[in-house]
């Protein structure tokens, strides 16, 4: 038992500033393309072109529900959402655009935790 408390703790502490990175990222001005997920009526190809289709409201649940083992996977699935951005979207679309931003946003908060 004792193992595994020390597993546990040590995940809460990975995965607290995951969640503080998540709501800068879901208040930030060009969060508005990623908050849910993409309407797959308002865009049919995209589930197509889009084979790893993630947003902020999946990452939320997924940090709520424990389903991160690490800060990495959480990592991951953020970069999942700009990639999928840049694929789909122009880059001086509006969307793209706004992915670019948010990206940039991410990475510097992620270096940040990353030296701290
Ligand atoms: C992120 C993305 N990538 C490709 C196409 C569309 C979108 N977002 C749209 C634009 C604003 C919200 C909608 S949404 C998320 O409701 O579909």
């Amino acid at each position: 038992a004792a193992k595994k408390d020390k597993v546990s703790k040590k995940l809460i502490k990975e995965l607290a500033p995951c969640k503080a990175i998540l709501e800068d990222l879901e208040c930030h001005d060009d969060a508005w393309p990623f908050l849910l997920p993409v309407n797959t009526k308002q865009f049919p190809t995209y589930k197509k072109i889009i084979k790893c289709p993630m947003d902020l409201s999946t990452i939320k649940k997924r940090l709520q529900d424990m389903y991160y083992k690490s800060r990495e996977e959480f990592c991951t699935d953020v970069r999942q959402i700009f990639n999928n951005c840049e694929t789909f979207n122009e880059d001086d679309s509006p969307v793209g655009k706004a992915g670019h931003c948010m990206r940039q946003f991410f990475e510097a908060r992620w270096n940040d935790l990353c030296t701290s």
